[in-house]
């Protein structure tokens, strides 16, 4: 939520931002944040699944949507009671996006919600996709200090099921290059993507930008410019960047960006 907000406050009066978690409630805290900080106008937030997600942003009004109010219909209502009864805490219980906010000048009002959910073609990306992607991607936190401080509390047996277990980072890896690779799908040509890990690991990082370069001809790793400056060093492929406790004074982050040729 504090990196989407921190996007929205950097759109500033141009564009929009469209915010996708598989988590309802991390995007209900996400809309909170917005909203307290009147940072939302301009922003939609999905519950959906990343991997699979083809929504475009939206640059023309059509037709119907009401302006966004935080009191839920009691289809809506309905819904959700059905989903939780079901026993479905996190995956929609369709695997439709759930559109669960968007500000005045998203550009949703007065368009249809067919419209709206409307799903995408690659080629159509590629004209009208999104000028940037951002894939802060689910991973194993094992960078994150505050992430690891709290298995204190946890339990270091929960550290070895949540983190060091290796079933549980094959299916990551898997996750990783999803997002990844369906991220890139919905980037317009030109358009650049970030994919980000509080990871150290290489598996996670250099090794599924590897394998993403590997079966996609059309994405280049660029440059960090600005990064010059910063207390990072290369990561195991140029033009990557790691940030790690020793040289950064930070928690672990790995960042690498691309371009859609
Ligand atoms: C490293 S966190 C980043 C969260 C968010 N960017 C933030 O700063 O709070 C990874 C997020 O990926 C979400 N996630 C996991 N699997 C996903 C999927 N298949 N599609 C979309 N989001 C997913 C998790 O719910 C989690 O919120």
């Amino acid at each position: 939520g504090a990196k989407l907000c921190m996007l929205a406050d950097m759109l500033g009066s141009s564009g929009s931002l469209t915010g996708v978690d598989v988590a309802k409630h991390r995007l209900a805290a996400c809309r909170t944040m917005l909203q307290k900080y009147s940072l939302g106008d301009r922003s939609r937030l999905f519950v959906a699944d990343g991997t699979s997600f083809s929504i475009l942003p939206v640059n023309s009004n059509l037709g119907s949507m009401e302006e966004w109010t935080s009191k839920r219909s009691w289809k809506d209502r309905q819904k959700s009671k059905k989903a939780k009864a079901a026993g479905s805490p996190h995956l929609p219980s369709t695997s439709e996006p759930e559109l669960i906010y968007y500000g005045k000048d998203s550009g949703l009002v007065g368009l249809q919600k067919r419209y709206v959910l409307h799903p995408s073609t690659d080629a159509a990306a590629c004209t009208s996709g999104y000028d940037k992607v951002l894939v802060d991607a689910e991973c194993t936190h094992d960078g994150s200090i505050k992430h690891i401080q709290k298995f204190e509390f946890w339990g270091w047996k929960t550290l070895d099921r949540r983190v060091l277990n290796v079933e549980r980072t094959g299916n990551l890896l898997h996750l990783q290059l999803g997002l990844l690779t369906n991220g890139f799908k919905l980037l317009k040509t030109g358009g650049s993507l970030v994919y980000s890990t509080c990871s150290l690991t290489v598996a996670q990082n250099e090794n599924v930008v590897q394998q993403f370069l590997s079966k996609h001809p059309s994405a280049e790793l660029l440059k960090i410019n600005p990064a010059d400056s910063w207390p990072c060093r290369s990561g195991g492929i140029q033009k990557t960047l790691r940030f790690d406790p020793a040289t950064s004074q930070t928690s672990g982050l790995f960042v690498a960006k691309f371009v859609k040729l």
